[in-house]
């Protein structure tokens, strides 16, 4: 069992919000100083999946959970390589962790990560405060970083914005690879790591697809290269109108069945014509309600999403591929979570069916890419 011997021995520590609000706590994980888009998640459980989620970079994630760590981290939920937050804001850290699977406390492993966090804050304080202003830039600042109040302000509002940030390659592989198939291969499948978790491969690979993972940076010639039965557009970081279309509208016309997730739905809206927006403060959590309209039912769902599609959600639109609906539908605020074409195989959600974190109802879409592919070869 390892014991915390942090906590509240902690040295002080301040978030401050590029309007000027201010919260004091203590350091939690690394001492020193970080920026990002202050954005609030609202899961009870999954924080190693929360952290390492690539989608989450330059982001400064805010628990609503209000005991965080209880857990601690374990060697098999990694969603990637590393953590990605830029900042981590908890209310009440857990000092003795108590999992069977669990290896190291969240606070050493921020630590020796290097990622700057803040606890002992009024996180629920902190969130009502976004959700009526709006996501926005943030700084946390520990030790030797602490100064007064006023050049700490000016530092966080020098801080890039999310709007206009092209993120993908900082966080995509550099090198191609493949996820073999698990039991019999069917299918071949070539994803854009546009920023992807790595559960998501591996949901493809239970169904008979191998997978092969490409740079955000591939080409259409990289993704035929590998003969693919389906084009995979992944989840990821960033402003979804700074990204290149080009390979989603190749695939587009060459009509090879195309599935894409989260940043994925929003390029394949852009591909299509439709415009994407910055919510006011995002979807981040595992319960989120969504209604398939093309079948009426509702599932609870896995998002992390700060940009939205605009698209009509009450008629069929023509684009450039064909015609085009929003397929689903957030039930708190109708934000448009999925897309269909129907004179092709492409479509695209925008939340998270892998669901590392989240419930499991959204499975259902892996097996619709795979039913997309099968029609395709007969
Ligand atoms: N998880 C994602 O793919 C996020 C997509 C995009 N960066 C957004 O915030 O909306």
């Amino acid at each position: 069992m390892t014991i915390s011997t942090r906590g509240a021995a902690q040295a002080p520590a301040v978030l401050v919000l590029e309007d000027g609000r201010t919260f004091r706590g203590r350091a939690y994980g690394a001492v020193g100083e970080t920026f990002g888009e202050a954005v609030f998640n609202t899961g009870m459980t999954g924080y190693q999946e929360t952290l390492t989620d690539p989608s989450y970079h330059r982001q400064v994630v805010v628990m609503t959970a209000p005991h965080v760590g209880n857990t601690g981290v374990n060697d098999e939920d990694d969603e990637s390589k590393r953590i990605w937050v830029a900042g981590y804001v908890v209310r009440d850290p857990a000092r003795i962790p108590s999992n069977w699977r669990s290896r190291r406390t969240l606070d050493d492993e921020l630590e020796s990560q290097g990622v700057v966090g803040i606890s002992g804050i009024d996180t629920r304080a902190l969130t009502r405060h976004l959700r009526e202003r709006g996501a926005m830039r943030v700084g946390i600042f520990s030790g030797d970083a602490l100064a007064d109040d006023a050049t700490l302000l000016a530092r966080v509002q020098q801080a890039p914005e999310m709007k206009g940030a092209d993120l993908s390659a900082q966080v995509a592989t550099e090198e191609a690879y493949v996820v073999p198939a698990i039991g019999e291969k069917k299918f071949t499948v070539a994803a854009l790591d546009l920023g992807i978790k790595g559960m998501t491969p591996h949901r493809m690979a239970e169904r008979g697809i191998e997978v092969h993972v490409l740079p955000a940076t591939a080409t259409a010639d990289d993704v035929y290269a590998v003969n693919p039965d389906g084009v995979f557009l992944s989840n990821g970081p960033g402003d979804p109108a700074t990204a290149d279309l080009s390979v989603i509208k190749a695939v587009l016309e060459r009509r090879t069945p195309l599935f894409g997730i989260c940043f994925g739905n929003q390029l394949l809206g852009r591909a299509l014509g439709f415009g994407t927006y910055k919510l006011k403060y995002g979807h981040r959590g595992i319960n989120q309600p969504v209604q398939d309209r093309t079948t009426g039912k509702v599932e609870v769902t896995a998002h992390n999403h700060g940009f939205a599609v605009e698209a009509p959600l009450d008629k069929v639109s023509d684009t450039p591929y064909g015609r085009a609906e929003v397929s689903h539908v957030c039930l708190n605020d109708n934000v448009v979570e999925g897309l269909q074409l129907l004179d092709q195989p492409a479509f695209s959600v925008q939340y998270h069916p892998e669901a590392a974190a989240g419930p499991h109802d959204a499975a259902y879409l892996f097996d619709r890419f795979v039913s997309l592919m099968e029609a395709d070869r007969a």
